[in-house]
């Protein structure tokens, strides 16, 4: 797939991400949207990126340039598509959506074009049921914000070719991504699956009066989280001892929650429209500087994480 132009559907929180991710590995890149407004707004936010690692000296001063110069931005759909070799997929999380672009890119791209879908919770059976080029489908979710996090999960489905899953595979992984393959397809995948639980048991703790958010938060930031950004909780437990772990999970099971619904937590705030932070107020206060900035200090310190990450 070297030489070739990738193309992005959908200019939002992922979508630009995605694509600067592409272009920064010298790869030319076309980012679609339907609309004209949000493309614009998808270039300034890949630029203050850009601006923001030259800050933290993970890229120089002419990098912007090399990176931007490979990136365009467009809102026909046939332009952006044509000549393409990797499709990603990048629009909202609305399945009539995504199925309905599809359609569309039937009749309008090559015969070996690959489609890969950046969904976050629709199995890759389900997205390519009925679709002529399934054998050249997968999903490749990537974690926010896609530019700094080095994961992308890999879905394939049963029809998906061996060639497209090792091409693409080898493509991102050459993009500076860790790319996952799963082996079976599974609601939430991998980093969800394990993120959801930790959630339930961080709400469940808070409702029980345990501790509040502040504190929660910081347990796993300066606990757990300092040790997961280079090991996994399997090697974790190999290294804790597995007799130790036979304990801790035996004893702690019974004891964690278990529900099987949204918690209440979460739910009584999104009824008074405390969203987090878009809407002002969630389990925090937030006004819309302090977002940004916050935004801000996070990837500045992804930035300096990944670094360290590059050179294990
Ligand atoms: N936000 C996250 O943290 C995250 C993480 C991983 C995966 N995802 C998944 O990525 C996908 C995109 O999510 P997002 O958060 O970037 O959404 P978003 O709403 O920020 O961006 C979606 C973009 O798609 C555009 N769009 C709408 N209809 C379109 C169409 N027909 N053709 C082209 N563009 C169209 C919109 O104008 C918008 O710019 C979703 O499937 C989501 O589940 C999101």
């Amino acid at each position: 797939m070297s030489h070739q132009t990738i193309c992005v559907l959908g200019s939002g929180t992922m979508g630009h991400g995605i694509g600067q991710v592409f272009a920064a590995a010298s790869f030319p890149v076309v980012i679609y949207d339907i609309n004209e407004q949000v493309l614009q707004l998808a270039k300034t936010r890949i630029h203050t990126n850009l601006k923001l690692m030259v800050e933290e000296n993970y890229i120089s001063e002419i990098e912007i340039d090399r990176i931007e110069s490979n990136l365009t931005y467009s809102t026909d759909l046939i332009h952006a598509v044509s000549g393409a070799s990797l499709i990603i997929e990048a629009v909202p999380e609305i399945i009539e959506l995504k199925k309905e672009l599809y359609e569309k890119l039937e009749f309008i791209i090559g015969e070996n074009t690959i489609v890969a879908s950046n969904t976050s919770t629709y199995s890759i059976e389900r997205l390519a049921e009925g679709v002529s080029f399934a054998d050249r489908m997968l999903v490749v979710h990537f974690f926010n914000p896609a530019h700094l996090v080095r994961l992308v999960e890999v879905v394939p489905s049963k029809q998906t070719k061996a060639e497209v899953i090792e091409q693409v595979i080898e493509f991102l992984s050459a993009c500076g991504k860790n790319a996952v393959r799963l082996q079976k397809d599974i609601p939430g995948f991998i980093a969800n699956r394990l993120q959801a639980a930790v959630v339930r048991e961080a709400m469940y703790l808070l409702e029980q009066g345990i501790a509040d958010a502040r504190a929660i938060d910081s347990v796993i930031a300066d606990g757990p989280g300092m040790r997961w950004a280079f090991d996994g909780p399997i090697q974790i437990a190999d290294f804790g001892g597995l007799d130790i772990w036979e304990k801790v999970t035996g004893n702690l099971f019974p004891e964690l929650d278990a529900r099987t619904t949204a918690p209440s937590s979460i739910s009584e705030k999104v009824q008074s429209n405390k969203l987090g932070a878009k809407s002002g107020e969630g389990f925090y206060q937030y006004d819309r500087e302090e977002v940004t900035l916050a935004a801000k200090e996070r990837d500045r310190k992804l930035i300096k994480l990944l670094a360290i990450k590059e050179t294990e």
